[in-house]
């Protein structure tokens, strides 16, 4: 797993090393190296250097000083004349470079920067680094729809400059990267919000050789799963087993409105590998969702008025739960009160629990304020895993905004938090998912946005339900697990938009490639490994 750091504990960071002797003036010069390295890689003839005023501006100049050593001819463009830069180290590297073989070019016009562009063949952004907050100002405001619009290559230094690189917000405009070698660690920003948009592919520029060593010192703001990661947590498939033993789950789901919903939950987590599925439904829709899932027993419980779980729902169901691996509780369950009683009666029963949608909004409900404020409602000692999107976590801790990674991490932090426990996991899902537990905040790999379709959520539950249920409880890190799951629907996004197009993958796609899914996953994470691959 690799750390991603949020700005303030990025500068703690900087300043432990150069409390052990690495100063930010050194640091500066292997951002540069790092910087002009990953410009090297498109074999330019040309570049152009776009510099701010401060130390991301710094490590251009060092970087412009490289390339034009190795031969490169090199244009910078700086708004002010070196002398001026207010940042000491920053105005020595720029100095220095200034007086060698690099053409500077100080304060030009929009017309003259588009004209010095159009002649690189790659540009160098290091313009606005950690230090940018708001919106750009003047010059750059001028300078960076100016570049977009042309469309050349370009390597963004730490983060594309207008990206806020804690939050991932870009108010006005924001260099469209095609690279971004982020410094020392990512920056949560690159993964948040916008960033993923405008970041590139992101490399990390190794500018002290002893990091490993002090980056334990400092908080992480989440850490990036790497596909290496996920070795011990491949479903296992003795040839032992029978149908029982492999993993059972039982999804309590649907309602005449959104039969829908329990119908993939169930059919995902057949798919994803539990060897019995059974789905608990009301019984105004058991007989279509028999029907729908031939493969799948559904026993109906008492329904009320409007065919949602009634009032007695909850004591059938929990004669159920406990025969099976993993229960699986919301899709498509509609809030109502024998919901809300079904959640209550679950969250007591002593099996390995996912809840997800609606089951999430019914557990929103059984406090006033945040569900945080009551965590014995929640605390338990079988694994507990909620997949909110942004609004179900929202509600979850009493309206509180949660819209982008960085709300989402801390709404789900004050879940977990309140309930201490080991065993509780939030998947707080969005075009970035984080995965966060007690000690760890997870970055898991994140799907295209095919994945942005009704009924993606209730594959995913299913997904993760399957992996409990298969696993038996013999799990190390559930943050991890989940991690997996995650990256099966993420790959099952990738598939199925492989062979659907990528505008037209609807949820019932990713169900049919997750046999795929989880072969990519696997493939990958034993090559990130280095573990030999048969034919
Ligand atoms: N501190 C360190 O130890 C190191 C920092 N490094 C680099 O330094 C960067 C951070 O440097 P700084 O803290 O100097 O900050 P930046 O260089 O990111 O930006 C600060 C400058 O941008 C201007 N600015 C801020 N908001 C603006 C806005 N809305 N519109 C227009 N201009 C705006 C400010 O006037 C200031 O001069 C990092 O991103 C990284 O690239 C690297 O050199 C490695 C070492
Ligand atoms: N733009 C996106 N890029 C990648 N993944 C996305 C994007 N938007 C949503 N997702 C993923 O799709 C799934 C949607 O889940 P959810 O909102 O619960 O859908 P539903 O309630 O319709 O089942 C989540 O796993 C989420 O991470
Ligand atoms: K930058």
């Amino acid at each position: 797993m690799k750390p991603v750091l949020s700005v303030e504990e990025t500068l703690r960071l900087e300043d432990l090393i150069e409390r052990e002797g690495t100063s930010k003036a050194a640091l500066m010069e292997h951002a540069g190296e790092a910087a002009a390295a990953r410009v090297a890689q498109y074999k330019p003839q040309h570049v152009a250097v776009l510099v701010g005023f401060g130390n991301n501006g710094g490590d251009g100049w060092v970087a412009a000083d490289i390339l034009s050593h190795q031969g490169i001819a090199v244009d910078v463009v700086s708004p002010i004349e070196p002398n001026e830069i207010k940042s000491p180290i920053a105005r020595h590297v720029a100095r220095r470079t200034a007086g060698r073989d690099v053409r500077v070019i100080v304060g030009p016009s929009r017309d003259e920067l588009v004209s010095i562009l159009s002649e690189a063949d790659v540009v160098l952004d290091a313009i606005l680094g950690t230090g940018f907050t708001g919106a750009v100002r003047p010059p750059f405001s001028i300078w960076i729809p100016a570049l977009n619009e042309l469309g050349l290559p370009v390597v963004s230094v730490d983060v594309p400059s207008g990206l806020n690189a804690e939050t991932g917000a870009v108010e006005t405009v924001c260099v469209e990267a095609t690279a971004t070698v982020t410094l020392l660690a990512p920056k949560i920003g690159l993964y948040s919000g916008e960033g993923p948009e405008y970041a590139g592919e992101i490399t990390c520029g190794q500018l002290y050789s002893h990091l490993d060593e002090v980056i334990g010192d400092v908080e992480h703001a989440a850490e990036i799963v790497e596909p290496a990661d996920l070795v011990d947590y491949f479903p296992d498939l003795p040839s032992n087993v029978n149908k029982y033993s492999r993993g059972s789950v039982l999804v309590v789901a649907g309602s005449a409105t959104y039969p829908g919903a329990a119908i993939m939950a169930a059919k995902a987590a057949a798919r994803a590998g539990a060897g019995y599925v059974t789905v608990a439904t009301p019984d105004a829709c058991a007989n279509l969702i028999r029907m729908a899932l031939p493969c799948v027993p559904v026993v109906g419980v008492p329904s009320d008025s409007r065919g949602a779980f009634g009032a007695a729902a909850a004591s059938a169901v929990r004669e159920l739960a406990h025969k099976f691996d993993c229960v699986l509780c919301g899709p498509g369950m509609t809030v109502t009160a024998g919901g809300m009683q079904l959640v209550t009666e679950l969250l007591r029963t002593d099996v390995p629990l996912v809840l997800d949608a609606d089951a999430l909004n019914c557990m929103s409900r059984l406090a006033i304020g945040g569900i945080e404020e009551t965590p014995e409602v929640y605390r338990r000692e079988a694994p507990l895993i909620l997949t909110p999107h942004n609004k179900e976590l929202s509600r979850l801790v009493g309206d509180e905004p949660v819209d982008d990674l960085g709300s989402a991490i801390e709404a789900a932090q004050k879940l977990v938090w309140a309930a201490g426990s080991d065993n509780l996991v939030v998947i707080a899902k969005g075009p970035s998912t984080a995965i966060v537990g007690v000690e760890k905040v997870l970055l898991p790999m994140s799907g295209p946005a095919s994945l942005a379709t009704a009924g993606s959520g209730d594959v995913l539950a299913g997904i993760v339900a399957a992996n409990i249920a298969v696993s038996h409880g013999d799990i190390d890190c559930w943050e991890l697990l989940c991690s997996y799951a995650v990256a099966v629907h993420s790959y099952a996004g990738h598939a199925a938009a492989a062979l659907m197009g990528e505008r037209s993958v609807i949820a019932t796609d990713l169900i049919d490639v997750l046999g795929e899914a989880m072969n990519l996953t696997e493939r990958e994470a034993l090559r990130d490994a280095g573990i030999e691959l048969g034919d």
